[in-house]
């Protein structure tokens, strides 16, 4: 099993969010879904480093550790192929320097958190998400079908 990061810019009005930016993924594991910007840690690197490397490769923003909210951390199981199976630690972003960009591995643009394309995102993401951007930290465990992509079983619980 491997750990992995994700990473959420978001922008507010007042305590609630209203925008969300997304990328659709052009390559690798995921190709074709929208998603927040991380992946997995490299030999020897913090969460958080992972997590502003990654921001940064796959979208263009600069983000300090320090602003990085912690917002959950889940297990992804795939029960099918367990080589898949990972953590991954969630972080909303509401500040950074730069913005946004198409960069190899992304294709970005903003959401309003009214008309987030759930359909085009990894199964699990309708469950847990939505805590998100209301606010909740969340742990839990997303179990995947034999097909690697419908859900099997989605476990969420406040931290
Ligand atoms: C399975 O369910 C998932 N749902 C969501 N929303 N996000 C997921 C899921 N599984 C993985 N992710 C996230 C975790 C990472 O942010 C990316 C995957 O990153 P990847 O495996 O491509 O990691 P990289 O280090 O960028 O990949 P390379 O090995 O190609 O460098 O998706």
């Amino acid at each position: 099993m491997y750990s992995s990061t994700l990473c959420l810019p978001v922008q507010t009005e007042g305590n609630s969010i209203k925008q969300i930016l997304l990328g659709m993924k052009k390559r690798g594991f995921g190709r074709g879904k929208y998603n927040g910007f991380g992946g997995k840690l490299e030999a020897g690197e913090s969460v958080r480093a992972a997590a502003v490397r990654e921001l940064r490769e796959e979208c263009g923003l600069t983000a300090l550790e320090e602003d990085l909210e912690y917002a959950g951390k889940l297990l992804f199981v795939f029960p099918a192929n367990r080589d898949f199976d990972h953590d991954v630690d969630i972080f909303l972003v509401r500040r950074w320097r730069g913005e946004p960009r198409e960069t190899e591995e992304m294709l970005t643009g903003w959401y309003s958190v009214k008309d987030i394309p759930y359909k085009e995102m990894w199964a699990g993401d309708i469950y847990w998400l939505p805590k998100i951007l209301a606010g909740e930290k969340i742990r839990g465990r997303v179990v995947f079908a034999d097909d690697n992509e419908g859900l099997q079983a989605v476990e969420i619980t406040g931290e």
